[in-house]
This record gives C-alpha cells, structure tokens and sequence, in this order.
C-alpha cells in the first residue's frame, strides 16, 4: 500500500463563498456541506437573486485536467461525468432528481440539483432497520414509478442503491446519482459496467451482457432489505457476497408476507429475462395487497408510524 506521503487524498475542492454562472449570470452562496460521493464533494447552494436552495455538486478541475501523460483515469472521468449530466438533463419525473443546470469556474465544475433535504432511504435504513410493509409498500412504489420512466427512455441506471434513493421534505422519493446509468439502443446487451454497483445483478458479474434487468435486480434487494433490515446477500467478505450472488444463495425469512417473498423471487431471479418488466412489477399485487400511504409523516425517518 502507499505510503501516507504517496498516497493521493481527495483533498477537498477550494470552493468560493459566493459561486458564478458567467453564462446565466447566476450567483449562489455557498452554504453548509452535505457530503461527499466518488470525486464530487455537495454543498447547499443559495441562488442570490431568487433565493432557491439547491445542492450543488463541486468536482475539482484538478480531476479534469488532463495530465501530459494522459492519465487514464481523468480521461474515463471526464467522459463517464459528461455522460452523467447528458442522459439526467433530460429527466423530468417526480421520483427522479431534477438537474438544474451544470457550468464551471476557474477551479472546479459545478452541477446544481433538486436538495433533498431528508437525505436518503440509507439514513432512514440505518435508523430503523426494516421498516413496516406498508411503508416499504409505499417507498418501492414511487422507486419502480421512476424506473418505469427511465427505462421507457431506454436508459438503465445501473446503481439503484438506498444512498441513491434521496428524500424531500415530504418523504417523496428521488432517484439520483447517474454516473453509472446508460442508454440502450434496440435490445443489445451491454458487455461493460466500469464502477461496481452495490446491489450488482449476476449477469452482471459472470459478464454475460446486460440490460434492464439490472435495475429490476437492485429494486428487489432494495424491497427486501426495506421489509427485512438487511441485504439479502450480505457476507463479510465481497468475495462471499460475490458467490452468494452467483449461486443465488438468499433466504426470504417466514415473516414475509406471501405476496411480497413472490415478488422478491421474482425480482431476485438468478436468469434476467425472467425477471419482471418495471411495468410487470408496477402492476404486482404485492401492492394491492395491503394498506399503501398516500403519504408518510416525517416521523417514519426515526419511529414506526401508527397507520390509523
Ligand atoms: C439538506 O439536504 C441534505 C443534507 C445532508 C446532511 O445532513 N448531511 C450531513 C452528513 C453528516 N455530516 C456530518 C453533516 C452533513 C445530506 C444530503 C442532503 N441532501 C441532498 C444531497 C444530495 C442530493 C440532494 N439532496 C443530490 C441530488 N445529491 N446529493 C449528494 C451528493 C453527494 Cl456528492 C454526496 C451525497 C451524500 C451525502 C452524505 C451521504 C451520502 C451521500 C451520497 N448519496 O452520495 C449526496
């Protein structure tokens, strides 16, 4: 391993107080840090004139610039990034993270997007565990609802995961972070994938070519970790989970009700095309089966909410 001295910190960009978009002529102040993903560090952004508080996404040129010996790494970056923005800028969905606008000063490249501010079903995860089903009812809904809409427009997010899964005021569901997703043309297999989803499918692993399915794959561990307070393929080691995976080696625990473990199976299917279309799955009965909120109060995000 390198040695502190060698190793290469992600130092955090040096981001100034008051943010310009020459182009629209726009100034944000630049508020508290929300956090940081791969290169991209976030920040609440306050536009001067109209006061809109969004969050803006700041990665550092230095990670743009391309080294004379042209490093590899900046140039997957820099493409994997423009792809990242050219396929969200086009969304406008309810369940999908809108993407405002996206420019760059002297020392970074801003994107500013839709501020969720309940952060993400990870927090609320990790702060209750499983939750009830029809919360789980209520939240896999609205996240198939923006699967449905990205894969009619042939795109693949490929790394649907709880920390991508973010959260408004009103505990609405928004899929965010693109910068794994990909467009489809006709019915090919995509043979690539560089970056390592969470909830990776096992086509996906045994490098059979992929497709929609992936994201059928994810949806399915998601409901199962929301109804049951784990992953179903959860090891120590990501090798262990790796061969979980591929063997399909998962349990549904008897708690489940029979319509979501037939679900779950469905969406867990070890072959892809016989996993259900998002639209196969929208229709499931897993969500007539039961009580499905119209809404959630904001007190599901620490406690279990009393259904009336
Ligand atoms: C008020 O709104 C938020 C508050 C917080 C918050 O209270 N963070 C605290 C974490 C602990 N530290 C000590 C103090 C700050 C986090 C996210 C918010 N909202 C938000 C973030 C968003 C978006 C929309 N809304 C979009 C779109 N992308 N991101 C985004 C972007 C990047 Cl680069 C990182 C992360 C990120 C932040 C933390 C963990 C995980 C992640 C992750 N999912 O990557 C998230």
């Amino acid at each position: 391993p390198a040695k502190p001295s060698q190793r290469k910190e992600k130092a955090p960009p040096e981001v100034p107080a008051l943010i310009t978009d020459k182009e629209r002529g726009a100034y944000y102040e630049k508020g508290r840090f929300l956090g940081k993903g791969g290169f991209a560090h976030c920040y609440e952004l306050t536009n001067r004139t109209t006061r809109e508080v969004v969050a803006g996404k700041v990665v550092p040129k230095t990670m743009l610039v391309k080294q004379y010996q042209r490093d590899k790494v900046n140039d997957y970056f820099i493409s994997s990034m423009t792809q990242e923005v050219q396929i969200h800028r086009e969304l406008s969905h309810k369940n999908i993270v809108k993407l405002f606008h996206f420019f760059e000063d002297s020392l970074n490249v801003y994107i500013t997007l839709e501020l969720c501010a309940r952060r993400s079903l990870m927090e609320l995860h990790k702060r209750r565990k499983a939750v009830t089903e029809p919360e789980a009812r209520y939240f896999t809904h609205q996240v198939v609802e923006g699967v449905l809409y990205l894969h009619d427009l042939k795109i693949i997010h490929r790394d649907m995961k709880l920390g991508n899964l973010f959260l408004n005021d009103d505990l609405v569901v928004k899929i965010g972070d693109f910068g794994l997703a990909t467009t489809v043309d006709g019915d090919e297999r995509k043979k690539t994938l560089c970056g390592t989803p969470n909830y990776i499918a096992p086509e996906v692993l045994n490098k059979m070519g992929h497709s929609f399915e992936v994201d059928i794959w994810a949806v399915g561990c998601i409901l199962y970790i929301l109804l049951f307070g784990q992953p179903p393929f959860e090891s120590k080691s990501l090798e262990e989970t790796y061969s979980r995976i591929r063997h399909n080696n998962y349990t549904i625990p008897s708690v489940a009700s029979q319509p979501a473990a037939a679900l779950i199976r469905k969406m867990l299917d070890p072959e892809p095309t016989r996993r259900p279309t998002a639209k196969q799955v929208h229709r499931d009965i897993f969500f007539k089966s039961g009580f499905m909120p119209t809404r959630l109060p904001v007190s599901c995000l620490t406690m279990v909410p009393k259904f009336a």
